[in-house]
C-alpha cells in the first residue's frame, strides 16, 4: 500500500485522556459524520477482544474499503511498548504513514497520550509526526477536569494542534465550561450515555457533530 502524510485539513487523530474513554465510539461517529475513511495503526489486546477496525466498521457502516488495515496487531491488552516484546516484535515508527484516502482520515490512538509504543516513541510523538490535529475524547464525569486539562497542556507542549474536545457520558455543563475556559479549546460535542452501541445510534450521534470543515475553519480563526 502507499502512504503518505496526509494535508491537515484531511482529518483527525483521536486521542483520549485514558483507555476506554470513548475513542472508538467517537471515531465511528465521526466518520460517520464526515463520510472519512479510519484507521486503527496500533491494535493491541485481540487476544481478549476482536479490535476496533470491525467495531468502527460495522457502528459507522463502511465499506471495507473505507477502512485500513493496521500497521501492528498485539495480542496483549497493554501498550504497544509491553505487548511487542512478548511477540517478538520491534515497532518500526519510522516506517508508520497514514493511508493515501480520497475521503478524510480518522486515525485512532491506542490509550492516551503517553503511552509508549517503543523504547524511544509515545503516541505524542506519532501525532505530531502524522502532522495530523487532535480530537480529544474525555470522559464527562467528576474528575475530567484534571485529566483533560494535562492532557491539553501536552499537546500545546509538543505543538500539535488541538481541534476540539468531545466529552463523552452525561452531559456536565460544569465540566464543560472549565474545560473550554481552561483548556482554551471548544467541545465539539457531548455523546451522552447511550442504551445501545449501535449503527442506529452512532448516526444520530453524527447528525449533532459539525462539520470537518466548520471545525478546521474555527480551529484556524483561533491561531
Ligand atoms: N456514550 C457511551 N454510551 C454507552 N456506551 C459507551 C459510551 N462510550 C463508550 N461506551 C462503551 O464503553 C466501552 C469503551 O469505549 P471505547 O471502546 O470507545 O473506548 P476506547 O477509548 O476506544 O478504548 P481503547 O483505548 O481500548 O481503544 C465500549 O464498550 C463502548 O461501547
Ligand atoms: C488494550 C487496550 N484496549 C488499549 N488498546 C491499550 C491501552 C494501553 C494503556 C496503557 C496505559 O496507559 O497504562
Ligand atoms: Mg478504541
Amino acid at each position: 500500500m502507499t502512504h503518505a502524510s496526509p494535508l491537515p485539513h484531511r482529518g483527525v487523530f483521536v486521542t483520549g485522556t485514558d483507555t476506554g474513554v470513548g475513542k472508538t465510539l467517537v471515531s465511528a461517529i465521526l466518520a460517520k459524520a464526515w463520510h472519512a475513511d479510519y484507521w486503527k495503526p496500533l491494535q493491541t489486546g485481540v487476544a481478549d477482544e476482536p479490535g476496533d477496525t470491525p467495531s468502527v466498521m460495522q457502528l459507522a457502516d463502511l465499506a471495507p474499503s473505507r477502512v485500513h488495515a493496521p500497521f501492528v496487531v498485539l495480542q496483549a491488552p497493554l501498550s504497544p511498548w509491553a505487548a511487542a516484546p512478548l511477540e517478538g516484535v520491534r515497532i518500526d515508527t519510522d516506517a508508520l504513514t497514514c493511508p493515501l484516502t480520497a475521503s478524510p482520515l480518522i486515525v485512532e490512538g491506542a490509550g492516551g497520550l503517553l503511552v509508549p509504543i517503543n523504547d524511544e516513541v509515545m503516541m505524542i510523538d506519532l501525532i505530531a509526526r502524522l502532522g495530523l490535529p487532535v480530537v480529544l475524547v474525555a470522559r464527562s464525569s467528576l474528575g475530567t477536569i484534571n485529566h483533560t486539562l494535562l492532557s491539553l497542556q501536552a499537546l500545546k507542549a509538543a505543538g500539535i494542534a488541538v481541534a476540539g474536545v468531545v466529552m463523552n457520558g452525561p452531559p456536565s455543563a460544569g465540566n464543560r465550561l472549565a474545560i473550554e475556559r481552561f483548556g482554551k479549546v471548544p467541545v465539539i460535542a457531548e455523546v451522552p450515555s447511550l442504551e445501545a452501541v449501535d449503527p442506529a445510534t452512532v448516526a444520530a450521534q453524527a447528525a449533532r457533530v459539525p462539520t470537518l470543515a466548520a471545525m478546521m475553519e474555527a480551529m484556524a480563526s483561533r491561531r
